[in-house]
């Protein structure tokens, strides 16, 4: 049978999935499924800035360095996640009261420090990550409440002048929807095209509950399609009331397929990738109490009905 990387190649597409360390390194029946069946990766966890730069000045390159050699020997691509956003920050920033020029300076540095080293081999960043509240205001972070929103416009500006060659994106969740979120964010992308800003797509996360992907999705990643920009799924997981039945199975196999074709379906779709591959290693138990079963390989490495949905939606024929 056809793999996920398969279907994706035939179709010039990403198919990727969220990659843990651990895992990466000492578990060959993971890395024998990513391998086979993805063809772009993201770093879970290690190229976020707190494990990046713990301390400042002083970096920790290695996990980030064995994700981006690892994806070059298995011909897969590196989405790069994240440069600018709220959360998993080092407390020596978060708790520097920094002013406004100083925070400039750190940015900037860090932007050109990561970017700078992974030039050419990261083929699209989430610059920036979750800035929007569910009512469509700006999310509180230290850059938007020290710089103010047109920080957004220098982190894309600063990522470009590091490495043109990268598709730079803007990454959020609950935006799948055509509502107040993704009205915001509609809003801000015609803006920074309007100003000339490098934007050049928009990271739908998709964490969605069994039974609940948004009818309006299609139609909501078509007007920022019509935009001129791409459009990613890039962390799509389907959470279950665990054990999860039969019929609640069925369904993420469907629900799979339909997210999935909600991105094929629309021009400059580039890629989906799923926020893990088995059940094993998921954020989503311990964050949603009583849910989970939400990849498509439950934790013996067995391919779920999930996975057939994702295939079918991939499926070009
Ligand atoms: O929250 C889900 C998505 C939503 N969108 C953005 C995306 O980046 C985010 O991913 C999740 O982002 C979460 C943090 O916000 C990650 O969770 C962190 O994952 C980290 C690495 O495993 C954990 O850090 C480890 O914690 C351990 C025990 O507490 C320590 O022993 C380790 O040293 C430390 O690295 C953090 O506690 C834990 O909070 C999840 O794995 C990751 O899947």
């Amino acid at each position: 049978a056809t793999t996920l990387r398969g279907h994706a190649d035939a179709r010039g597409v990403k198919i990727g999935a969220a990659v843990a360390d651990g895992p990466l390194q000492n578990e060959s029946a993971y890395t024998a499924v990513l391998d086979r069946e993805f063809n772009s990766v993201t770093a879970e966890n290690v190229m976020k800035w707190d494990a990046l730069e713990p301390s400042r000045g002083s970096y920790n390159w290695a996990a980030a360095d064995r994700l981006v050699a690892h994806a070059s020997a298995h011909k897969q691509g590196v989405r790069g996640h994240t440069l600018a956003w709220y959360s998993q920050l080092p407390s020596w920033l978060k708790n520097g009261n920094f002013s406004a020029s100083e925070l400039n300076t750190i940015l900037k540095k860090h932007i050109d420090t990561t970017v700078g080293r992974y030039k050419g081999k990261i083929y699209s960043w989430d610059v920036v990550n979750e800035t929007f509240n569910e009512d469509g205001s700006m999310r509180s972070s230290l850059w938007q409440n020290k710089l103010g929103t047109g920080y957004i416009a220098n982190a894309l500006r600063w990522t470009h002048a590091a490495d043109p060659a990268a598709k730079l994106y803007i990454n959020d969740y609950n935006i799948e929807a055509d509502n107040a979120k993704s009205d915001a964010l509609y809003a801000l992308a015609k803006q920074l095209l309007a100003d000339g800003v490098p934007l050049h797509g928009i990271g739908f996360q998709s964490h969605f509950v069994v039974g609940q992907v948004p009818s309006s999705m299609k139609a909501n990643l078509k007007r920022f399609s019509d935009l001129g920009l791409e459009v990613s799924i890039t962390e799509l997981d389907i959470r279950i009331p665990t054990p999860a039945s039969s019929t609640e199975l069925a369904q993420q196999s469907t629900d799979y397929k339909t997210a999935s074709e909600n991105c094929l379906g629309v021009p400059r779709c580039a890629g989906i990738t799923v926020w893990g591959i088995t059940d094993k290693y998921s954020w989503v138990p311990g964050t949603f109490n009583g849910y989970g079963a939400a990849l498509p390989y439950n934790e013996s490495y067995a391919a779920k009905p999930a996975y057939t949905g994702l295939s079918k939606g991939l499926d070009p024929t």
